[in-house]
C-alpha cells in the first residue's frame, strides 16, 4: 500500500519513460538538506538560492554526466510541501536512467511510486483530495473537454462547495450537542427551532448534490449520437448527411444497415461518436436480431436519442422494445412523399420524443418543419399535412422554425462547406439541438467524480435515516447516534478520512513522477 510506503527521499523522471525528447525533468522530493547532494554537482549548493534557476554539470567523479538546470523549492513553499531539486537534463532515455541510477545507488534517495510526489501534497495539505482526483482527471484526459473538467477540479472549486457541505453539517451537529447538554439553558423550544433549521439547510445542500448526481452525465465524456428506427426509415440516409460522407450504405432494400455503423463527428468543438443502427423490425433471421439488439442498446447508452420513422412504412409493433426510451429527436422523413398525414394521431403512437421534425431526406430539401418541441408544447396543425403544405408555404425551414434556439443560434460544425447543399439547414438545426443539450448539461460543472457521486448517495441515503429518526425518535442520544454516521460519511466526501483502498485506487492511476 502507497501511504505505508516510508518518508525517504524519492526521485522520478517526471516527463515520461517512454520516448526521447529535448528535456527531461528529474524531481528528488524529501531530503532534509541540500548539501547532501554536493558530490553530483560542479555548482556549490550552499550558494543555490530557492526557486532560481542554476546552469550546471552533474557529476559522477570526475565525469561530467550532463550540463544541466537545477532548481531548488525549500520546503513548504514547493509543490508538494517538501524540500524539491528538480533537475532539468538532457531528454534522452539513457541520460535519464544514468542520472537517476547515479543518486538511487548513492543511498541518498529511491525510486518513487506512482503519484508519490502528489501523495505527499495530499499529506502535507498542499491539495485536497478533491484535487487529487482532479488531477487524476487531468492526467488521463483523452478529450480537450476531460481536461477541461480536471483542470476544473483541481482548482478547489468543487471542493469549496464540500466545504460549505461541511460548515452546515457541524452546525447541524451543534444545534444537536445543545439539545443534549444545554437543553435547560436554552429551552426546548428554542433547541427544536435551531435543529429544525440547520437540518433544513444542510438537508438542501445534500440535496442539490444529490441531484446533480441523478441526472448521470457520466456519458458526457465520451457523448455518442444514435439514430434508431425501422428499417428503410432514412437512418443511414441522415447519417451520411450528418457526416457529409457516404460513409454508411444506403438502398430501398430494407435490413440494409445490419450491424452498427459509427464515425466521430465534431460540432462546434465537441466530439460526438455518431452511431448508425440495423433497422428495428421482426425477424427470424439471427444475425440480424443480433444487430436490432445491439441497436436498442446502442440507443439506450447514448447521449442524444434520434428516432427516424418513415410514415409510409411505419409498423408500431416494432416500437415496443422502444416504448420506455424517450427521445431527444423524431425524425419524420419521407416527407415528399407524403400525400396525407394525421399528424397528432401518428405522434401518440410513437415513443415520446422531446423534438419532432418531418423532412425529406434528400439532397434537393431547403424545407423541413418542426412539429413539436418539448419546451414550447406541441405545435402541429391539427388535421392532415401534405407535400403539399411544405411547398405552399415555401419560407418553411430554418426562418420559420421556432426551436429551442433557432436554427441561426447553433454554430456552423465540421462539414463545413459541404453543408452548403440544400440540406444544410436541416442539419444545422439537428447540430444545434445537439449542441445545446450539450453545452447545457457542462453548465452544471464539474462532473462530479465517480467517487463523489457514491459518497453523495450514501449522505443522502443516511441523511433520509436521520430525518426520519428526529421525526419520529424522542431519545435524543439516538439521534446523536445516527450523527455519528452521517458524519463519517460527509468526511469521507471531503478526504477528512480516506479509506486505504480509496487513496490506493487513486494513486496507482497516477504516473511514475507525478
Ligand atoms: N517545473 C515544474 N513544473 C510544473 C510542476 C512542477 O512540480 N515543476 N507542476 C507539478 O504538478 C505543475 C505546477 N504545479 C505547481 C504547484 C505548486 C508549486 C509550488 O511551488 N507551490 C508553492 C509556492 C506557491 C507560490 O509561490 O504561489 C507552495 O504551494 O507553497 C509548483 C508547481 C506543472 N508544472
Ligand atoms: N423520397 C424519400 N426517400 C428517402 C427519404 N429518406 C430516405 N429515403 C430513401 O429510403 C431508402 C432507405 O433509406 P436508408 O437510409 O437506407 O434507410 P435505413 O433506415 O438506413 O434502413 P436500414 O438500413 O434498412 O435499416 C433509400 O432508398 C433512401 O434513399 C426521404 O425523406 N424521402
Ligand atoms: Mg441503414
Amino acid at each position: 500500500m502507497l501511504h505505508l510506503y516510508d518518508d525517504r527521499p524519492i526521485i522520478a523522471c517526471s516527463t515520461g519513460l517512454q520516448s526521447n525528447s529535448a528535456i527531461g525533468l528529474i524531481r528528488i522530493s524529501g531530503f532534509s538538506d541540500l548539501s547532501i547532494f554536493q558530490d553530483f554537482f560542479k555548482i556549490d549548493l550552499a550558494n543555490v538560492k530557492a526557486r532560481y534557476s542554476h546552469f550546471t554539470s552533474i557529476i559522477d567523479g570526475d565525469i561530467t554526466l550532463d550540463e544541466i538546470v537545477l532548481t531548488f523549492y525549500s520546503a513548504p513553499n514547493s509543490y508538494n510541501g517538501e524540500n524539491i531539486l528538480e533537475l532539468g537534463v538532457h531528454g534522452n532515455q539513457i541520460n535519464i536512467q544514468r542520472i537517476i541510477s547515479l543518486f538511487i545507488n548513492s543511498k541518498l534517495v529511491r525510486a518513487a511510486k506512482e503519484g508519490e510526489f502528489s501523495y505527499r501534497a495530499l499529506k502535507n495539505k498542499k491539495l485536497t483530495l478533491s484535487q487529487v482526483e482532479g488531477l487524476d482527471l487531468l492526467l488521463n484526459a483523452n478529450s480537450s473537454f476531460m481536461l477541461d473538467q480536471g483542470l476544473q477540479v483541481l482548482s478547489g472549486d468543487l471542493h469549496k462547495q464540500y466545504l460549505s457541505l461541511h460548515d452546515s453539517f457541524l452546525k447541524l451537529k451543534s444545534s444537536v450537542e445543545i439539545s443534549i447538554d444545554f437543553s435547560e439553558d436554552v429551552g426546548e423550544e428554542q433547541c427544536a427551532i435551531l435543529l429544525k433549521e440547520s437540518l433544513l439547510e444542510f438537508s438542501s445542500r445534500v440535496t442539490s448534490l444529490w441531484r446533480r448526481v441523478q441526472s448521470d452525465r457520466s456519458d458526457l465524456a465520451n457523448p455518442s449520437v444514435s439514430l434508431v428506427g425501422q428499417t428503410n426509415a432514412g437512418k443511414s440516409t441522415l447519417f451520411n448527411y450528418l457526416l457529409a460522407n457516404d460513409r454508411s450504405i444506403v438502398s430501398d432494400q430494407a435490413g440494409t444497415t445490419r450491424d452498427y455503423v459509427s464515425e466521430y463527428l465534431t460540432i462546434s468543438g465537441n466530439t460526438y461518436r455518431l452511431v448508425d443502427t440495423a433497422g428495428l423490425r421482426e425477424t427470424e433471421d439471427n444475425i440480424e436480431k443480433i444487430g436490432i439488439d445491439r441497436a436498442i442498446e446502442i440507443s439506450s447508452n447514448s447521449f442524444f436519442k434520434i428516432l427516424v420513422v418513415n410514415p409510409l412504412q411505419t409498423n408500431f409493433e416494432d416500437y415496443k422494445s422502444l416504448q420506455d426510451e424517450s427521445f431527444d429527436l423524431l425524425i419524420i422523413s419521407h416527407f415528399d412523399q407524403l400525400k396525407d398525414f394525421s399528424g397528432d394521431e401518428f405522434l401518440s403512437k410513437l415513443p415520446s420524443s422531446k423534438v419532432s421534425i418531418a423532412a425529406e431526406l434528400s439532397m434537393n430539401t431547403t424545407s423541413f418543419k418542426v412539429l413539436q418541441d418539448g419546451s414550447i408544447g406541441p405545435n402541429l396543425e391539427s388535421g392532415s399535412m401534405g407535400a403539399e403544405d411544405l411547398e405552399a408555404s415555401g419560407s418553411i425551414g430554418p426562418s420559420s422554425v421556432n426551436g429551442p434556439m433557432g436554427a441561426n443560434s447553433s454554430q456552423p460544425g465540421s462539414i463545413g462547406a459541404d453543408k452548403s447543399g440544400s440540406i444544410g439547414p436541416l442539419i444545422t438545426y439537428i447540430e444545434g439541438l445537439i449542441s445545446h443539450k450539450f453545452n447545457d448539461l457542462c453548465s452544471d460543472n464539474p462532473l462530479l467524480i465517480g467517487r463523489h457521486r457514491e459518497c453523495i448517495n450514501n449522505i443522502y441515503l443516511s441523511l433520509q435515516e436521520f430525518q426520519s429518526l428526529t421525526e419520529n425518535v424522542e431519545d435524543i442520544a439516538i439521534i446523536s447516534s445516527e450523527l455519528n454516521i452521517l458524519e463519517a460519511k460527509v468526511s469521507e466526501l471531503l478526504g477528512i478520512v480516506s479509506p486505504d483502498d480509496v487513496l490506493n485506487n487513486i494513486f496507482t492511476n497516477f504516473c511514475i513522477g507525478k
